[in-house]
């Protein structure tokens, strides 16, 4: 059995901890079989390969009488990057309970659980849902609707440092005022409805808008000035942080993206850039 979860891209402006997409970059597990003890087989560095594998731990905190595994974990998803790793291993261990345990979760129920153990919606609800997902987690209740994304081309532009969630977490600001909350949550209201009724154009304007995350994110991640600062050479639509970084998310024409991705290889050589896709199904089963 293989256990298949897609990256994600979360908050796509100012949707902070409520919007997220899908991509065509994945975790794979294998379970291969029974064994004495839990062993997951990888080549992450810093990454436990026993039962404290956030994976398997994800899994036995759910069903803890789960009997022992060997499992081989393959993945395209760099970590601490701004491309939902940490939902993904999430995802992936709920599933591994859920078809060892033969528990028949429904994917709101899937979707309630990640929620609570990842503590926003924005990462785990397209990594279970696929396509792009707009959530509302309220204590226990998790709220959402899952929508196509506009045609376009998606770029990932990939920083060769780490920056973990939680550091990028604690440059937030801990009060704002009602004004500027008001002001915050119009922008994120438009880019929603824009981007479920097709005006891209507008949705992109307004992406870069954010107010809730970027504005105090932006001294950790000088890659974001430098793709902005070459939107109009490139002819990208809009350029934002991916999740809570350093990863950039690029949207474009979609016959172009293949040619914008290797153009912004060759500018920004320290970074990995990926020409991605909408994973539209979210985690599966093989
Ligand atoms: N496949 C995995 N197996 C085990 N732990 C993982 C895996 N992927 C991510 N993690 C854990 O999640 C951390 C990264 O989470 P986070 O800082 O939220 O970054 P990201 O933006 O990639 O989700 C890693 O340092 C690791 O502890
Ligand atoms: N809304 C969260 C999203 C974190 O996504 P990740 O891919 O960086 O884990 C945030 O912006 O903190």
């Amino acid at each position: 059995m293989k256990i298949i979860v897609p990256a994600t891209t979360a908050n796509l402006g100012p949707g902070f901890d409520s919007f997220g997409l899908a991509l065509s970059m994945y975790l794979e597990i294998e379970v291969v079989g029974k064994s004495e003890e839990w062993v997951i087989e990888h080549d992450f560095k810093g990454i436990s390969a026993d039962e404290t594998n956030l994976i398997i731990k994800t899994a036995l905190d759910l069903y803890p009488e789960l009997v022992p595994h060997r499992l081989k974990m393959v993945s395209e998803i760099p970590l601490a990057r701004g491309l939902g790793s940490s939902s993904s291993a999430i995802v992936a261990g709920i599933e591994l309970a859920n078809q060892l345990g033969e528990l028949n979760l429904t994917s709101d129920a899937k979707l309630r659980i990640a929620a609570r153990i990842e503590g926003h919606p924005d990462n785990v609800a397209p990594s279970i849902l696929g396509s792009f997902v707009a959530a509302s987690q309220l204590e226990e209740d998790v709220f959402y609707t899952k929508h196509d994304f506009p045609e376009c081309g998606i770029i990932a532009v990939i920083p060769n440092y780490h920056l973990l969630t939680s550091d990028s977490r604690n440059v937030l600001p801990e009060r704002l005022t009602h004004e500027y909350a008001v002001e915050a949550s119009s922008i994120s209201n438009v880019v929603l409805s824009s981007l479920i009724t097709g005006n891209l154009e507008q949705a992109c304007l307004l992406m870069e808008q954010d107010k809730w995350h970027e504005p105090f994110r932006n001294a950790l991640v000088p890659e974001l000035n430098k793709v902005r600062a070459l939107k109009k050479k490139l002819n990208l639509y809009t350029a934002v942080l991916s999740g809570a970084g350093p990863t950039i998310l690029a949207l474009c024409k979609k016959d172009e993206s293949a040619k914008i991705t290797s153009v912004l290889q060759e500018k920004l050589n320290r970074c990995l850039v990926k020409n991605l896709e909408v994973d539209k199904i979210g985690v599966r089963v093989l």
